[in-house]
């Protein structure tokens, strides 16, 4: 039987801004959207029967109904059911290396791989677009996670346009490994606290566009500097997270006071944080200095970088 390996990688939020309500309850944004060079292996695997089965080597991410991989290859099966009954059912392997609910879209750039991958496996030929828009069915995140590279995410995510690509920046990335923020809570909280100060109707275009102020990072990004761009980064989640998680305060606040760090945030609704700093050789020091000033085993850390693309295939059989 016929098999893909794909590589997902996680993403970071460079900016992310609440604009305002939705009619279907979600939040209108502007996020500035990256990946990162931490991924996960995924293997889709045509089988004989005509049922989903999906095996992971991480604890905390479950097997059935609830992994956003199995809904994809379900959402897939309803939407091509000729293809589903020609090829059988899909075995998918997830091999886990991005922090778990940690707001890296870990479980957003998995589900779009499924996507990429059983296109590949029917022979689909489905268009990008097409894939996004099956994505973005899913969660508001995966269309970003198909491409990936840079770009900049509008409506509740799920509307892309590219920026120039950012490679080779150098990220640091911390999180604690038992520490999780739930999404739903964190945009909640933000509409109870903050919610009188944004836009109620956002199909005013007019007082949306004067609402946005992603235009200096834009400028920055365009410009391709670190410096520039770790100056303007910003997270408006951050104003309900980090008054509910110390931990991820302290982290912020340790990582702006190393030397080499250019500008650090918190990542969507948390709680990992990320540092970006000028070379590899400063972020594997600032790395080796958060291991030392927080010895907890509960805390990951890692030394990434940007990269410009999303779903590769790494191999097939
Ligand atoms: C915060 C961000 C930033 O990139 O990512 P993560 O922290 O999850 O990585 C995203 O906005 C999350 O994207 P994703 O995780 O795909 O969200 P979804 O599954 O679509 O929505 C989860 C929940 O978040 C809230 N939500 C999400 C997106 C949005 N524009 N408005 C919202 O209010 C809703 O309560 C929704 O039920
Ligand atoms: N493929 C998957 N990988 C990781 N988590 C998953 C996956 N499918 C479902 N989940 C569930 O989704 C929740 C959010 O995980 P994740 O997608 O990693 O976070 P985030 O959206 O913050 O980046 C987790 O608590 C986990 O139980």
């Amino acid at each position: 039987m016929r098999s893909y390996t794909l590589i997902a990688p996680a993403k970071i939020n460079l900016y992310l801004e609440i604009i305002g309500d939705r009619p279907d309850g979600y939040h209108e944004l502007v996020m500035i959207l990256q990946s990162i060079d931490l991924a996960d292996k995924i293997s889709v695997r045509a089988i004989s029967e005509q049922i989903i089965r999906v095996h992971c080597n991480h604890p905390q991410v479950p097997t059935d109904k609830t992994n956003l991989v199995y809904r994809a290859a379900e959402l897939m099966t309803k939407q091509f059911p000729e293809a589903a009954a020609k090829h059988g059912g899909v075995e998918i392997t997830l091999e886990k290396n991005i922090p778990v609910a940690a707001g890296l879209a870990g479980g957003s750039t998995n589900a779009a791989a499924v996507l990429v991958g059983i296109d590949l496996l029917w022979n689909l030929g489905l268009t990008q677009t097409e894939i996004e828009e099956l994505g973005a069915i899913l969660g508001s995140d995966i269309p970003f996670c198909v491409a990936g590279g840079t770009a900049i995410a509008t409506g509740r995510g799920e509307q892309l346009a590219p920026l120039p690509s950012l490679d080779h920046i150098y990220i640091v990335l911390a999180k604690y490994r038992s520490l999780e923020v739930s999404t739903p809570w964190a945009y909640k909280t933000y509409r109870q606290e903050f919610g009188h100060t944004y836009l109620k109707n956002t199909e005013d275009l007019a007082a949306r566009a004067a609402a946005v102020h992603s235009g200096e990072i834009v400028k920055a990004i365009v410009h391709k500097d670190a410096t520039e761009i770790a100056q303007k980064l910003h997270n408006d989640l951050e104003r309900v997270v980090l008054p509910a998680y110390s931990q991820v305060m302290q982290l912020r606040e340790l990582f702006a006071t190393q030397p080499g760090v250019l500008g650090t945030m918190m990542s969507g609704s948390g709680p990992s944080v990320f540092a970006i700093v000028e070379s590899e050789a400063q972020a594997q020091a600032v790395k080796q200095y958060i291991r030392k000033a927080i010895p907890d085993e509960d805390l990951e850390l890692f030394v990434t970088r940007t990269i410009t693309h999303g779903i590769q295939i790494a191999s097939s059989i």
